[in-house]
């Protein structure tokens, strides 16, 4: 589905992404991870059309995305801190997306309704909570029924009910087929959630296989720990191996 190839990206001199390759398919829901620092926002961002790569290409279904933009109707993303005008009430910041989308299939309003929206739409994005904006950057990332779906620290902030929420929402959609691309440093929502793991390091691709593979490499059961085997320069494989 998206096929990222020997993608470089130089900020000056510094190598932000360095010649990643990299397959993502339909039916996979990826745990982006890595060091504060390590590429994670600026892949996401080249994927989204948002930073052009010094060199290498992104395809999705087949397709060049390099001065292409219909596909990004393809995404739905949100974002660590959505950024919306702030004098709108939630309900025209809905409406106002919806028109510039013309969408014609069916929208997804599920978290609108799970996360009762509607009730706040009078409300004016400068006087939300964190976790309000959050939830509509939520409702915004699922509305158009986009089938890749990237979610930059979707939990952070809120509350303990609205995390189930969106972490059965977002399983139902990986389940239906969905491509699913979730940054976190909450590891415990990260192995409820995905099922591979791409690990960065400075701008490197370290690991990328499935987390189930990891797991067993390393003989952890969590995700948090295995991937503490794999930074510690595979002490516990070594442990492994010599047992
Ligand atoms: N526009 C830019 N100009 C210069 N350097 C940049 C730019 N954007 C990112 N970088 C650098 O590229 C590197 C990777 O940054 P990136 O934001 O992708 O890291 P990250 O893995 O998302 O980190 P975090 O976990 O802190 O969000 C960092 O060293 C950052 O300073």
């Amino acid at each position: 589905m998206i096929s990222i190839g020997k993608v470089n990206k130089k900020f000056g001199k510094f190598t932000a992404l360095n010649d990643l390759t990299l397959e993502l398919e339909l039916g996979k829901s990826y745990a982006l991870v890595g060091p504060n620092g390590s590429g994670k926002t600026t892949l996401i961002k080249t994927i989204l059309g948002l930073v052009i790569p010094t060199s290498g290409d992104i395809t999705i279904q087949d397709k060049s995305i390099l001065k292409e933009w219909a596909y990004r109707e393809k995404i739905g993303y949100m974002p660590q801190i959505g950024r919306y005008p702030e004098n709108m009430t939630i309900g025209q910041v809905f409406e106002m997306i919806k028109n510039i989308r013309k969408h014609t299939g069916a929208l997804d309003e599920e978290l609108i309704q799970s996360f009762e929206l509607e009730k706040m739409y009078g409300k004016r994005m400068h006087t939300l909570s964190g976790g309000t904006r959050q939830k509509v950057s939520a409702a915004l990332a699922f509305l158009f029924n986009p089938p890749i779906l990237i979610l930059d620290e979707p939990t952070a902030g809120l509350d303990p009910v609205s995390v189930e929420i969106l972490k059965d929402k977002i399983l139902k959609e990986k389940e239906s087929g969905k491509l699913v691309i979730i940054t976190s440093h909450i590891m415990s929502d990260l192995d409820d959630l995905t099922t591979d793991l791409v690990y960065l390091f400075e701008g490197d691709l370290i690991y990328n296989d499935s987390i189930k593979n990891l797991k067993k490499e390393t003989g952890e059961t969590k995700l948090g720990k295995a991937i503490s085997c794999l930074i510690t320069q595979n002490k516990c494989l070594t442990e492994l191996i010599t047992s």
